[in-house]
């Protein structure tokens, strides 16, 4: 079947649905076919005298400026064609969106240049569009899409304006430079920001990861999570959205604190210690280092109960804590392991350095009166089991607690307000 041109035209422009013009630059005259008319409510009989004028009026000033200078640009063979979005005005009153396309066309016969292009109402598209950027910004988190091409290279072609106060800039320094987003990670979480997405384009999982930014100074716990999509050319666009986790990370942090710390006295718990000492039986057994470890128990605690009470009780048991913490390194972990029983870890120390530590804190005690009420005062002292691991491979925790036990043991049944030490 033979189409004429024309009719394929005519064809195309139905299907389409575009607006045509015709402008003749030095008269003015314009010409538009019916569908140009008819996309802001007009037959063009209606719009008669035509001329630049009537685009002049029905068009937005403000993009028409900006038109002008891009058509402008055309004319002076600068930019090839023309393309702008403008606000033209309905017959009802409102603002049209109307993507303007145009090119130059000259030809001897024709008495100076003519544009002729195209218009298409995009208004829905448009309106859409601002739907879902307030719908965006109305969003708790950063919302974004993230382009890898195969050579490596990226890109950000949206980012929604929550950077600014998660990132500190606006997301137009992002889309423009897009390792402005990698520099505000925390050094140390963009290794594994990177191995995450790299993982993520190889696998088309999920990208899941918790990273830290570094704002002004003070770091944040963000949460990132995107889709990805692969083109055939190799091509990923992630789709996802970026939010803040950090008081979530503090209140995590601590509970994970306070799960290791006893109550009343602040110290370490049982648990945390032998977690500890486990790792500590790992090092020796690895690099040999020698550490030592001290049980201490305060003697007769069940006379300061029975005489004062069990507050006054706690409160001996609270400043006895101060004393010691005020006294170990900060390596060193002191741990409330029972009602009045503690025990102190120190890594890489012989038995002699944990001895003075333990005579010195038992010399302390003995000189020390705590405050009962304002005519009383208890004196204390404690009984210490040292055990220093120096050269024999313990390999089992019960073992040394069991070694440390017998010298506190031996110490009690000694007398008390003494030391025993146990070298293994
Ligand atoms: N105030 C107070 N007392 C506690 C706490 N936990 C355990 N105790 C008390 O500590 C005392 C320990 O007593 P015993 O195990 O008989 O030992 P002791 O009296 O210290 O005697 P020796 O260890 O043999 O010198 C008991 O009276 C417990 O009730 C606590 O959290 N607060």
């Amino acid at each position: 079947m033979k189409v004429s041109a024309e009719t394929r035209l005519t064809a195309i422009l139905e299907g389409t649905r575009a607006g045509t013009w015709e402008w003749h630059v030095q008269s003015g005259e314009l010409v538009i076919n019916e569908r140009w008319a008819q996309m802001l409510g007009y037959e063009p009989s209606d719009l008669e005298p035509i001329s630049i004028k009537t685009w002049e009026n029905l068009t937005h000033p403000h993009d028409r400026r900006a038109a002008q200078a891009k058509i402008e640009r055309v004319l002076q063979a600068e930019d090839e064609s023309y393309e702008s979005v403008l606000r033209m005005r309905h017959k009802d009153g409102s603002w049209r969106f109307i993507h303007a396309r145009g090119m130059v066309f000259r030809d001897e016969d024709l008495d100076g240049p003519w544009i002729v292009g195209t218009h298409l109402d995009v208004t829905q598209q448009k309106q859409t569009q601002h739907q879902l950027s307030q719908l965006a910004e109305s969003l708790p988190g950063i919302i974004y899409s993230f382009v890898m091409e195969p050579d490596g290279t990226y890109y950000y072609p949206y980012i929604s304006r929550k950077t600014e106060d998660f990132y500190g800039f606006p997301p137009e320094v992002g889309m423009e430079r897009p390792e402005s987003i990698f520099e505000v990670i925390h050094p140390d979480d963009l290794e594994v920001v990177k191995d995450t997405i790299e993982y993520s384009y190889e696998s088309l999982c999920q990208w899941v990861c918790d990273y830290r930014v570094l704002v002004d100074g003070t770091s944040k716990w963000m949460r990132g999570i995107a889709q990805p999509e692969r083109e055939t050319d190799g091509t990923v666009t992630w789709h996802g959205m970026v939010i803040s986790i950090d008081d979530q990370k503090k209140l995590e942090e601590e509970l994970q604190r306070l799960s290791t710390i006893d109550e009343l006295t602040g110290a370490y718990n049982r648990r945390y210690v032998l977690a500890e000492l486990e790792s500590q039986l790992a090092n020796h057994a690895r690099h040999g280092s020698a550490f030592s470890l001290i049980s201490m128990d305060i003697d007769h605690f069940k006379a300061v109960n029975d005489t004062y009470g069990h507050l006054i009780g706690d409160d001996v048991l609270k400043r006895f804590s101060d004393i010691v913490s005020a006294r170990i390194r900060k390596t060193d972990i002191f741990a409330r392991t029972g009602g009045e029983e503690f025990l102190i870890l120190m890594p890489h120390t012989e038995i002699s350095d944990a001895h003075i530590l333990a005579e010195g804190l038992r010399e302390t005690l003995e000189a020390l009166r705590f405050r009962a009420s304002d005519k009383e005062h208890i004196q204390i002292t404690i009984s210490a089991g040292i055990v220093g691991c120096h050269s024999r491979q313990v390999s089992d925790i019960s073992e040394l607690l069991a070694q440390c036990d017998q010298s506190l043991y031996e110490a009690k049944r000694s007398g008390r307000n003494r030391l025993m030490l146990r070298e293994l």
